[in-house]
Parts: structure tokens; sequence; C-alpha cells
């Protein structure tokens, strides 16, 4: 053989050997993995040779981007992420999807992004991009390490986001604050475009806190992040990665928290005004913060749902797992679209796509219905989101210092246009206009919000909290009505039971003296829960209970006290009513008059009592006498004479007093409608 046929043979060879490889990569490995999972039941768009879906991708985002949306929706799914939006819709909640030849599942069933997203073992690494500029920029940080490393830079961010060292940041983010707000003074009635405005404030927070004294160094780095930023974006709409990529260090994540503003602040000229404060009031000034946060958390999450700023996070398969009945070869990456499970029906009701934070009010747990996985914008597990808190704080405090001083109103400029770039986005700003008239109307309209908020939460929310708590352990009871609880059915109870005697002389009389208690304990059994109003009573009739209740001599179970109560408010605290070191006194004392010696000592009193009152019947014998009056006035006597002794007449007196007290308080106990024997 010729040397020019040997070196026709290698390259014949070599290409041959390239052109498999080539095959293996693009359309066999492809094949495989499509192949596998649809047996699974997980379909998707098919692969397209080399382009995977990234053509259609492309096409779909182009589509959603080109023009901004037609109202001032927050339906905005359709337009972040349009592809993985229709391909959920067309292939169900988990799908396979291609990133050129790269395979990525989508999984927006909660209980699997649990179950992804909460384990520690390292089975679902974050997906590591070696080549992204910006991976080659800012190198291998928290946001992207792995095992030992990621641990060890967790640990240290923990400490430097929480408790102590977060509150030491606030005077940094109060000083943001302050140099921005001078910087609009005088510009009331002018438009001013609040996303730059944030950017800003965001820069400056950043180079406060984390470069101190040194910010203005701090400054430049972040203007250069900011503007490498835009690059990168610019650059990322040309290349058609679909999805939402979020794995660069998060100084681009910061910026998030200008757009918790984004719906927050357009809202503003709907219905969701804020208050600001008449300056010199300072109870005024107070309360509305402390309103401000109440509220404003809700606000928040209400704004991280509908605009989630990390609209996705994306993780890979180490090697071959089981995920739920699923089994996932290795290399393949998961992507859990965030966004998506914020605006699914499915998890929010059908109201989903309206702005109302007020289904926050009992927090996030029962906003989701106690699913964990429905409402993640920081995402959840080990590596959820460390600046959380951080970020929320720092919202909280600008929003609440800024509406001390102004109102806003969006402007008719504004252009709603959400925009995936990293983090989500307003394509075209957002330009509001200041308002400080409105300021007032504005204070009632939330105030008057706070005011109904904690009457929700006193008189409906822990109501039935309680309900439920106690319904889980198999105590039922009469239901909650709002406000009045039990007291309607049970003065009805009372009522019917009172207006007649009895039919006989029977001993069986509960269902006459405490009607109510009776008919519940036949529906709900021995143990049982009711509402005074909006208190809570368990009533407990099994004997092996309550011994454990009356026995308990640690103060688990104190009396009730009835600080309002007209008794208590004359006869103040006694043997009766008292707790603890004082009761313990009280009683001793008590017992020692009437143990042994001193009980006997008072035979006298009764003897001469009971001898009264005998003389006062004589001569009667054949007449009826109404005997309960005559002992009601046998044991006044008594009392009085053993109490008071020789200045016994005195001691009448003030026991007449309180006898008629008592019928005064007993029958307005009978006009107000509070059921039971108090
Ligand atoms: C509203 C504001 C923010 C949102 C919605 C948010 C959301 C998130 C999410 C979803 C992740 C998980 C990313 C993934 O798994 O790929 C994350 C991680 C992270 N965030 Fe944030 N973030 C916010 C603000 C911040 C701020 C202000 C900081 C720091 C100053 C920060 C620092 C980090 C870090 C270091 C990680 C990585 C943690 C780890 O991997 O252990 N974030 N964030």
């Amino acid at each position: 053989m010729d040397s020019t046929a040997k070196l026709l043979i290698f390259l014949a060879s070599s290409l041959t050997l390239f052109l498999l490889k080539f095959l293996h990569k693009y359309w066999w490995i492809p094949f495989k993995i499509q192949r596998a999972l649809s047996l699974q039941g997980i379909k998707g768009p098919p692969y397209e040779f080399i382009h995977g879906n990234n053509k259609a991708s492309t096409r779909f985002r182009y589509e959603a981007l080109s023009k901004p949306m037609a109202s001032l929706t927050h339906d905005i799914v359709p337009r972040v992420i349009p592809q993985i939006h229709s391909w959920i819709n067309t292939y169900g909640k988990n799908y396979l999807t291609w990133e050129g030849n790269r395979a990525q599942l989508v999984i927006s069933e909660p209980e699997l992004i649990k179950e992804i997203l909460k384990t520690n073992d390292g089975s679902f690494p974050k997906r590591k991009d070696d080549s992204s500029i910006i991976h080659k920029i800012v190198g291998e940080g928290l946001v992207t390490s792995e095992g030992a490393k990621w641990a060890k830079q967790r640990k240290l961010a923990n400490h430097a986001f929480h408790g102590e060292s977060l509150k030491n940041m606030n005077p940094a983010v109060i000083a943001s604050v302050e140099t921005m707000l001078e910087k609009w003074k005088g510009r009331e009635g002018e438009e001013i475009e609040v996303f730059n405005e944030f950017r800003l404030l965001t820069s400056e927070v950043i180079s406060r806190t984390a470069f101190g004294s040194n910010y203005l160094e701090g400054k430049k780095i972040f203007d250069m992040l900011t503007k490498l930023a835009i690059l990168v974006s610019r650059n990322y709409f040309k290349t058609p990665i679909p999805g939402i990529r979020c794995s660069w260090a998060r100084l681009g994540q910061i910026k998030h928290d200008i757009y918790i503003l984004y719906v927050f602040q357009a809202h503003l000229h709907l219905k969701y005004e804020f208050k600001i404060l008449l300056k010199h009031t300072h109870i005024y000034k107070r309360l509305l913060f402390i309103e401000n946060f109440y509220i404003m958390n809700m606000v928040v999450n209400e704004t991280l749902r509908l605009y989630s700023p990390v609209a996705a996070v994306i993780r890979k398969i180490k090697k071959e797992v089981r995920l739920g009945k699923l089994v996932l070869p290795a290399n393949l990456e998961i992507l859990i679209p965030i966004i998506a499970l914020h605006h699914d029906p499915q998890l929010w009701g059908d109201d989903v796509h309206l702005f109302k934070p007020e289904r926050f009010v009992e927090g996030i747990a029962s906003a989701t219905k106690y699913n964990s996985a429905a409402f993640i914008p920081f995402s959840m597990g080990p590596r959820s989101c460390v600046g959380m808190s951080f970020a929320t704080t720092e919202t909280k405090v600008a929003l609440s210092m800024i509406l001390q001083r102004y109102a806003f109103t969006l402007s008719p400029t504004y252009v709603h246009a959400p925009f995936p770039v990293i983090t989500l986005q307003p394509q075209h700003g957002i330009q509001m206009k200041m308002d400080s008239t409105a300021k007032l109307l504005i204070f009632l309209a939330s105030s008057l919000t706070l005011f109904l908020l904690k009457f929700l939460h006193k008189y409906w929310w822990i109501p039935f909290k309680i309900q439920r708590a106690l319904s889980l352990q198999g105590i039922k009871g009469p239901p909650y009505e709002f406000i009045h609880g039990n007291n309607k059915s049970s003065t009805r109870f009372r009522y019917e039971a009172l207006r007649k005697p009895m039919a006989s002389l029977t001993h069986d009389i509960v269902p006459r003296v405490i009607p109510q208690i009776h008919s519940w304990i036949n529906t709900y059994g021995k143990n049982y829960l009711r509402w005074e109003g909006n208190r809570a009573q368990l009533v407990i009739s099994e004997p092996e209970l309550i011994k454990e209740i009356l026995k308990t001599n640690d103060g688990s179970f104190p009396k009730r006290k009835n600080d309002s109560s007209i008794i208590n408010k004359i006869v103040g605290e006694g043997l009766a009513t008292s707790e603890g070191a004082k009761w313990a006194k009280q009683r001793k004392l008590a017992n020692h008059a009437f143990h042994g010696e001193s009980l006997k000592n008072m035979n006298p009193a009764v003897i001469a009592s009971v001898e009264t009152m005998l003389e006062k019947w004589n001569g009667r014998e054949g007449e009826e006498i109404e005997v309960f009056n005559e002992f009601r006035l046998l044991t006044s006597e008594v009392i009085s004479r053993t109490a008071f002794g020789s200045n016994y007449l005195e001691g009448k007196k003030i026991f007449d007093m309180l006898t008629k007290l008592a019928i005064l308080v007993s029958r307005n106990h009978f006009k107000t409608p509070i059921p039971g024997i108090r």
C-alpha cells in the first residue's frame, strides 16, 4: 500500500469515527432517553436532530415577548415562560424537553418538587455551566458550589444573613433609602421611573452593606456587574436557550426585590393603596410602622407569588435515581418552573391570577393549604435562598419609609411587559406619579384594612384553627358561628328548657339544668368543643380526664379569670379566684378555719342560728312554709355569726347586699346570650 492510500484510509476512518460519535451524541442518546421516559409515561415535544426544541422555544419566546401584554393582567406565565406554559398544557405537569441535545425534565408536581429540593444527599446537584460567561467571571460561589465547599460557604452566609448581622444592616438600608428620598424632594406630581430608582437603591444598599465605609468602591463594582448583566441578557436573547437561568451569583438576584415593587406599584392605582404618615404625629407614626409590616408581609408574598423574581430553578441528576415512581437516568436536567406553580389554579383556586394579598392573612401555610411546594419564590430545602430574610426585610423597610412620605399612582405611560432576564423585570420600566395629596385618605383606608384583618384573625382564623386542631384529634362539637360561636343555640336551648317547670317530680334534671351540654354530649360525645362567642371551651366528661385536670397542682389548669366580670370587680381576687402562691396562702388559712377545733368552735353559732329559725316557726304547724327562702336566711345568719362573731348584724347587712347583687347579675346573665353556667 502506498502512502497516499494509507492517508486516505486514515482520513476515512477518522471521519467515520467522528460521524459515529456525533450520531451517538446527537441522535442515539436523545433517542434512548426519550424512549426510556416515554415508557414511564413522560411525553414532551419531540427531539429534533441537534437543535432539540430550541427552534420551537425561540419561536415561542419571540412571539410572547414581541409585544406588551394586552392589559394589566397578572396572568403572566404565557408571556414569561411561553414554551413551558404551552407544553405543560399539551404534555402534562411533568414532561421532557430538549435544550439542544441536553435533556431537561420539567417537573411541576408539588410532591416531586419537594422530593427533589429537600434531598440533601447530592442526588440532585445544581447544574454547572462552566462555559457560561457569568460563571467565568464570577467563579464558583455559594450559588454554584457543591458538597463540603458549599456547606462551608453556606454556614458563613447563614451567619451573615441572620439575627444580629441582619439587624446591623438596617442602618445601611435606611441611609440608602434616605439618599433616594432626598433626590425625590420637590418632584411631587412628576413622573418617576421607579424601576431604575430601585435598581440604584439596591446597588446603594449592597455597596453599603457589603463594602461598609468603602462603599464608593462597592458601587463601582456593582455598576460593572449591572452592565455585565445587561450584556448577558442581550446575548441571552440571541442564543436560543429556553427557560430561565438563575445560576449566577446573587448580586444579580438582589434585583429581585426591586421587582417585588413591580406589581406592588402597579396596584397602587387600583385598590392597593398605602399609607402615608402625618409627619408630626409620633403615635401615628409608630402605629403605621407596625401595621405596614403586617400588611406589607402579605403584599410582598402576593407579589412574590405572581411575579416570582426567579421563575425557575434547575438541577441535575448525578446518577440514576428514583423520583416518585419514575426512574431517571444520569445527566438528565430537572427544571422546576416556580412561577408556573404560583399560577396553578389547581393549587390556588380560580382567583389564581388576581392580586389578593389577603390570601396570606393567616400566613403562608394556610394560603397554600399546607402544600409547602405551592409557594417557593425562594426555593425550598437546604439550597433555598440564603438572602430571603435580608431581601424581604430590606423591601419592607424601604417601602414603609417611602410610603410614609409619598403616595403613588401608576402613570398612563406605563406598559405592562414582564420580562425574564435572569430575573423577572419590567421590560419598559415602571412609570409612577408621586402624589402627596392622597396621603390622608390612604392612611385611613389602610387603618380600616388593618382593623378588619385583626378582626378576622380573632373571630374567624383563631376559632377555625382551634376547631381544626381538635377535630384532627377526634374532638367534634357544634360548629363555630362567626362572632356568635354557639351562643345563639345555647340561648335557645336554655330558653326552651327553663320556660316551663318539669313535667313530673323526676330527678333527671340535667336536660333542664344544662340543656345544651346535655344535648351536645349526646350528639358529639363525652368530650366536645363548644364556643362562648369566640372563646373556645372544651367540655370534658370522661372521668379519667377529669381526674387528670382536677388533681393537677402544677398550675397547668388554672381557674378561668374573668377580670371584666362585675363580681370580680367588686369582690376582687379572693380564695375562689386566686392562683399560685397567693392562693396557697389563702387556702392554708381557710383550711385551718374549717378544720378540727375551729370547726367545732363554729357549732354554737350554727346552733344559735337554727334556734332563731325554729323560734320563728313556732305555732305555724299546718301552714305552708317556703323553706328555700328560710334556708337562705339561715345560711346568711350562720355566715354572719361565724365570720363576723359578735358583730353579726353588720355581717348580715353585707351578706344581704351581696345576695341582691347576685340576683342582679343572674338576671343580666339571662339577658346576654352567654350560654352555659357561669
Ligand atoms: C426577592 C429576592 C430574592 C429571591 C426571590 C431569591 C430567590 C432565590 C432562589 C429561588 C434561590 C435558589 C436558586 C437555585 O436553586 O438555583 C436562591 C438562592 C440563593 N440566593 Fe436568593 N433570592 C432573593 C434575594 C437574594 C439576596 C438579596 C441574596 C443575597 C444578598 C440572595 C442570595 C442567594 C444565595 C447565596 C443563594 C444560593 C444558596 C445556596 O445555594 O445555598 N438572594 N435565591
